[in-house]
């Protein structure tokens, strides 16, 4: 690699600040390879009287992004001749144009996934089609020649054991879509490294619009020589940003990181995500951050099929079916925080997304005499009764059109995905109506739910809070015992099953022993907040479970004789919130 870096430096496209080097790492991880370096001794006193010194400048024809590749292959000066250059066009044009009619295509296009399409499509075609020298230079020296690891290289025995966290799923997806692409024309392991290497490199570059004053946009963009800088937020002492005047991409070190200190060359690290998440950045970089002092934090993924299989709470159908139904993400934040001198994990209770999860573990009403939630495995009904009010026409054919809503939702129900796209009439609220304190009962989605039972949730706190402990526990043990045959034995699963096994052994000792499991119980500020939830996962083509057909309701009960009455008090509210699903359906 250090020729790649003289390559760069003596093609003078480049600017280098002359004290910058590239050797191996510092950091203690076989994962982290080369990394930048810089010599104290090479700055004068006048450069260390600034903040920041620049190290590098490289100029945005050096980057490439999705609109920086397009500008090269549109440049026929970057072709030896008018030929090359139409030729290699249009081939690349009409790869582009098959790729497109791949039907699930669509879902995936995100820039960087364009930009990996496009570096593919160059590794396919730079035998026999001219590709502008920078561009090949970088794919043979920089993206197929450094050794890199992420979790896409064992994502099939991956997703057996880690399926159900969305993005080890989207990334088994993402993965099989480049492999359905490329498989023809290169190997399976040509394809995970390219797309290893890519992601593992790309960073989010902001550029100054040519339109506005101050309108920035970010791309996904492969920077060289900027993209040996490795992470490390406790030791962070340089940052990337772009100049404004030319949209130069510029590294940026702190000099204080450096002034008055030993000569020694110092590591220039930078940071990949403020917030360490550590499955992201597991997937992506294929390492995981030591802890230092600042949080970490990981969001569990609750299996599917533990949820459809818990009977642990009181609920006359399973846990799936309430989250899908109610479109609730089955995740839960965690953080590893150190608190008296120990570094331990909790359950990150300070999300506003924990509300909704704990819906279904609030107490029954009136000491268990009235359950909390009810589901109707009779549902089709009230929606048949909806359809027909809604449309008078449709009454004659009433059975028919049980029979057609009977048939969809004993689809949507066993489906893989994370939510039912009809409105939530399975399950049935009871609660104590504020203003009056008298039992009531009605469906419900999760924000009304929320917002209804705020109240109770306030008073039940605790109790709430200990079904689901127990349930978590329950839910721990099954972890422990799936994962105690790992079906992958690559180096990105152990650091997965490493790191999970010892979220599973804190929280399960911190239950076991009674010690504080919510970080709020800790009585502190939380000083970082975990990235967003990962989306529900979208799966509809696989389905779920096989219920015993005998278990099903027959859609052919009398619709007619169907009381909704008895799962709602406020059937004409509903059926008016919900009309217009009625009617256009
Ligand atoms: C943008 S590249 C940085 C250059 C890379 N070290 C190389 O040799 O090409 C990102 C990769 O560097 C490694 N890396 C960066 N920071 C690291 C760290 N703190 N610990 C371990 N590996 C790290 C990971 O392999 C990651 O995928």
């Amino acid at each position: 690699m250090e020729e790649v870096f003289r390559f760069y430096l003596h093609s003078k496209t480049i600017l280098f600040h002359k004290g910058l080097s590239l050797k191996q790492s510092t950091v203690d991880d076989p994962k982290s390879g080369y990394g930048l370096f810089v010599s104290p001794s090479k700055f004068s006193n006048e450069e260390l009287d600034n903040e920041t010194v620049q190290l590098l400048r490289i100029p945005k024809r050096c980057t490439f992004n999705i609109n920086t590749l397009l500008t090269i292959l549109g440049d026929e000066n970057e072709f030896s001749s008018l030929e090359q250059f139409q030729r290699t066009g249009d081939k690349i044009k009409t790869t582009l144009r098959e790729i497109m009619t791949y039907p699930k295509f669509s879902r995936f296009l995100t820039e960087t996934n364009l930009l990996i399409l496009y570096f593919m499509i160059f590794e396919t075609i730079h035998d026999s089609y001219e590709i502008p020298g920078s561009i090949e230079y970088y794919l043979k020296n920089v993206l197929m020649s450094i050794e890199v690891e992420s979790a896409v290289d064992s994502i099939e025995n991956l997703a057996k054991d880690y399926g159900h966290y969305p993005q080890i799923f989207g990334l088994q997806e993402i993965s099989g879509l480049f492999k359905d692409l490329f498989q023809e024309y290169l190997d399976a392991s040509v394809i995970k490294h390219l797309y290893s290497a890519i992601i593992s490199r790309c960073l989010e570059i902001p550029e100054k619009s040519d339109t506005g004053d101050y309108e920035f946009s970010v791309h996904s963009t492969l920077v060289p020589i900027l993209d040996f800088a490795n992470h490390e937020n406790s030791q962070k002492n340089a940052y990337f940003d772009v100049d404004p005047s030319s949209n130069d991409v510029l590294l940026l070190l702190n000099t204080d990181t450096i002034r008055g200190k030993s000569s020694k060359p110092r590591e220039v690290f930078i940071s990949y995500m403020p917030t360490e998440d550590l499955l992201p950045m597991l997937n992506t970089y294929g390492f995981i951050p030591d802890f230092k002092e600042s949080p970490q934090f990981w969001t569990i993924s609750f299996d599917r099929g533990f949820l459809r299989d818990y009977i642990g709470l009181d609920l006359n159908a399973d846990l799936r079916l309430f989250y899908k139904w109610l479109r609730i993400n089955p995740v839960i934040s965690l953080v590893k925080y150190e608190h008296d001198d120990q570094i331990r994990w909790f359950i990150n209770d300070t999300t506003k997304e924990l509300s909704s999860l704990l819906l279904p573990f609030i107490p029954p009403l009136d000491k268990a005499k009235n359950a909390r939630w009810v589901y109707d495995s009779a549902c089709h009904l009230t929606f048949t009764k909806m359809h027909c009010l809604v449309n008078p026409e449709t009454n004659e054919h009433a059975t028919l059109v049980a029979e057609n809503y009977h048939s969809l939702i004993e689809e949507v129900e066993l489906n893989g995905d994370d939510f039912i796209d009809l409105p939530p009439l399975a399950w049935s609220l009871h609660y104590k109506d504020a203003e009056s304190g008298c039992l009531r009962q009605r469906h419900t989605d999760c924000e009304e739910a929320t917002s209804i039972l705020q109240h109770e949730q306030e008073q039940d706190t605790t109790k709430t809070k200990l079904r689901f402990v127990s349930f978590f526990r329950d839910f721990l043990k099954y972890r422990k015992a799936r994962i105690a045959m790992p079906s992958s034995n690559s180096c990105i699963a152990r650091l997965l099953f490493e790191q999970e096994k010892e979220i599973i052994n804190d929280l399960a000792a911190a239950i076991d022993n009674k010690s504080t499991i919510f970080f709020s119980d800790l009585k502190t500020a939380l000083s970082a907040e975990p990235n967003k939830f990962p989306p529900l996962r979208f799966h509809n083509e696989h389905t779920e479970s096989n219920k015993n057909k005998d278990e099903l309701v027959p859609y052919f009960k009398d619709p007619s004789s169907y009381n909704p009455d008895r799962f709602t008090d406020f059937f004409q509210d509903e059926m008016n919130q919900y009309a217009a699903f009625f009617r256009d359906g």
